[in-house]
């Protein structure tokens, strides 16, 4: 299949559309937009309406009175409400390249979708940018667009594998001759280790903590392994006491948390064990000299990369922006004109 892109201008996108942040690349000028994919609805008069969108909804995230509701628009890597999705890409794309723009002929988008979800839900992807405003939308597989963000040979006769632990997902890519030889995509990420740790305090200490607090406790303290100091380390969790309903903190060290995140952590090896059993012999040779190149915001838990390399036996590295690369990639096949066969059919 033959994709031909208009002429490219300065004003075109791509947008890696997450469960946890949206960034949005711009030729040219780099990522522009790094905002949380949240949106706060508010009702008043019997009507919905968009009240605020990325950070500015995330800050009210628990803590909005009852006519406002604060939601993310995907779940898993893909959408789960259309139109809440399309007023959040419509704010990043308007944000990104300007009112004018919109009004004039749109930008052409790029606009990343983990490997395994179904035609649906790309259509869905595919929409919601449409219908946001692009004037031509373009699909690229996660994987691709991490392994050509990390700089990884994905246009060289050279496995190359990478694992991009998102909010949502984990996608884990082998990628040769500009390919996806084989892609995977797992609902398990970094929202999943931030489950695991709410329901451990729950479970253990009878206190309800909110979703900013887990997730702030994970990067703070969280790691993959316990080491010697791990029950050294501690920190402070506030919450609400289940059985009384009054506010209450207690302390919980970094051994405890690797507890937690047992489960999350076991599926994610499990998914990259997984993929290497189904790489061809030729491409698992090259992947044993590369190693494992790890992308997206979960790739930052301590140790992750360590009980990776111990489970597979290969080398693992952790790409050098790891957060960004998804967008860079993405971005790169806006602005080369060589990446564009890595595009995908909707
Ligand atoms: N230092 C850190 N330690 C552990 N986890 C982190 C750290 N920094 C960010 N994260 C986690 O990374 C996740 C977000 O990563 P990223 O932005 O790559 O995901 P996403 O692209 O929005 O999600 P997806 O690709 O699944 O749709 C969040 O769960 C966040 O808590």
């Amino acid at each position: 299949m033959l994709f031909r892109f208009g002429s490219i201008g300065s004003r075109d996108i791509a947008i890696d559309l997450g469960t946890a942040n949206t960034l949005v690349y711009v030729p040219g000028q780099g990522v522009v937009i790094d905002e949380p994919s949240v949106v706060a609805i508010e009702t008043s008069g019997g009507t919905r309406h968009v009240r605020a969108v990325g950070s500015d909804a995330k800050i009210l995230v628990g803590k909005t009175p009852d006519h406002i509701e604060t939601c993310r628009p995907l779940t898993d890597g893909v959408i789960n409400n259309l139109e809440i999705a399309e007023e959040m890409i419509k704010h990043f794309i308007q944000k990104a390249v300007g009112v004018q723009t919109m009004l004039s002929r749109g930008p052409e988008v790029v606009i990343c979708v983990p490997s395994g979800a179904t035609s649906v839900e790309r259509r869905a992807i595919r929409a919601a940018a449409f219908n946001a405003g692009g004037r031509e939308v373009w699909l690229i597989e996660e994987p691709m667009a991490a392994a050509i963000g990390a700089g990884l040979p994905v246009s060289e006769p050279i496995g190359s594998m990478v694992v991009d632990i998102g909010g949502g997902t984990t996608e884990v890519g082998i990628i040769c001759l500009m390919n996806l030889a084989y892609g995977t995509s797992a609902r398990v990420g970094g929202d999943k280790m931030d489950e695991a740790i709410t329901a451990y305090v729950r479970r253990k200490y009878n206190l309800q903590i909110g979703e900013g607090t887990a997730e702030r406790i994970k990067k703070e303290m969280g790691s993959a392994i316990a080491t010697p100091e791990s029950h050294h380390i501690v920190g402070h969790l506030r919450g609400q006491d289940v059985a009384k309903g009054v506010p209450h903190e207690i302390t919980i060290s970094q051994a405890e948390i690797v507890e937690a995140l047992r489960d999350p952590i076991a599926q994610i090896v499990q998914v990259i064990t997984a993929s290497l059993e189904k790489a061809k012999p030729e491409i698992a040779a090259d992947v044993i000299d590369l190693g494992i190149t790890m992308t997206g915001g979960g790739s930052l838990l301590r140790n992750i990369d360590k009980v990776i390399a111990d489970e597979t036996g290969l080398p693992v590295h952790l790409a050098e922006a790891p957060l960004i690369c998804v967008a860079l990639g993405a971005g790169r096949v806006l602005e080369d004109a060589a990446y564009r066969g890595t595009l995908c059919p909707a």
